[in-house]
């Protein structure tokens, strides 16, 4: 028997002590607290609510409040201070909170140390500070962020669809009015641009194919041939007539435009008009864009020099 028991069943005892339960309420009896009806405790008397109280002498009492010290002792502790439930759209996970049919299970260190810094205890999950609890933002949900749980939806309801904003989308534009930056280069070709039909098997890509093998001769010098220096002299007799071939100058270098003549785009007219002189600003005023030093590589001869810078080249007196 717990110790509460033991003090009654001690006063219960007690000889001094007489029970009454014989005054009756509307013919039932009222008072059954004694087991022994000889007993008499005290007067049950009848209020104005038609209850019975029991009038004790100051012995009783005192004794009645032990009794009720040592009640509130045996009480079971009072209940934890209420805790601000969490909002339905946080979904506690395994580590954070166990459902409460399932037993507690050890907690993630990485918890521990989450509510410890925060003070509360490691039994308290730790609640989002932002938005705060009572905040607008928190209770027109217009916070974007995990899937929100609609209360409806608790009971069987289905979430209503997202809700566009009423405003309309930013004008982005035309493609041809875009936010990207103009052309760069501000050169503009000053003479028209004609295309030619090329002939099969002489396209960009056959060209890039052709000048890429090794085994191809492209300078039309003999093999081993050291690059030449060339003087005006020399350069204005290689116009591509007479049996010999087509040099121009690009940028000092001298390149023979022979074996490009059937895949240049603009035709083998307009390439010509650089032939046996300085092309480049021939060059630079129909496609400055393009990249010749890498086209046409293995079409150098050699180097444009003055008259008097070319003594003592046996080569040039050859091809004479
Ligand atoms: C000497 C080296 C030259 C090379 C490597 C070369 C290369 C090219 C290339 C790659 C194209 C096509 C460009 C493109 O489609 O954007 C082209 C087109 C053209 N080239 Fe040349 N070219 C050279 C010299 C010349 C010369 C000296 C002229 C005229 C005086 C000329 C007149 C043209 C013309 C009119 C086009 C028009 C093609 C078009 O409208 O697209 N080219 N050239």
């Amino acid at each position: 028997c717990p110790p509460s028991s033991w003090f009654i069943l001690q006063w219960l005892q007690q000889p001094q002590l007489n029970f009454s339960s014989t005054k009756h309420l509307h013919g039932a009896p009222t008072v059954e607290l004694s087991e022994t009806p000889e007993e008499k405790v005290g007067e049950a008397n009848q209020n104005d609510n038609g209850f019975a109280d029991f009038v004790s002498s100051p012995q009783i009492a005192d004794t009645a409040a032990r009794k009720h010290d040592l009640d509130r002792k045996a009480m079971p502790p009072p209940p934890p201070p209420f805790k601000i439930p969490l909002p339905p759209t946080i979904k506690p996970s395994s580590n954070l909170a166990p459902t409460p049919s399932s037993p507690p299970t050890p907690r993630a260190p990485t918890f521990n140390l989450l509510t410890s810094s925060l003070g509360s205890g490691p039994s308290e999950p730790s609640i989002p500070s932002f938005p705060s609890l009572n905040s607008a933002q928190r209770a027109s949900g217009g916070i974007r962020g995990p899937p929100r749980l609609n209360p409806s939806s608790v009971s069987g309801g289905l979430m209503p669809p997202l809700q566009r904003s009423p405003l309309p989308l930013p004008n982005r534009g035309s493609p041809s009015s875009s936010l990207a930056p103009p052309p760069t280069h501000t050169t503009i070709p000053t003479k028209p641009r004609r295309k030619v039909l090329l002939t099969p098997g002489h396209s960009p890509l056959d060209w890039a194919r052709l000048s890429s093998s090794p085994t191809v001769n492209l300078s039309g010098l003999p093999a081993g041939t050291p690059y030449l220096k060339v003087p005006p002299s020399l350069l204005k007799q290689m116009t591509g007539r007479k049996g010999k071939d087509a040099w121009t100058v690009l940028g000092g270098k001298v390149y023979n435009i022979t074996p490009y003549a059937p895949y240049h785009p603009g035709g083998d007219p307009e390439l010509m008009k650089a032939a046996g002189r300085d092309g480049t600003r021939l060059f630079g005023e129909v496609h400055p864009w393009v990249n010749w030093e890498g086209m046409l590589e293995g079409c150098l001869v050699g180097v444009a020099v003055e008259e008097g810078d070319v003594k003592g080249q046996g080569v040039l007196e050859e091809m004479d």
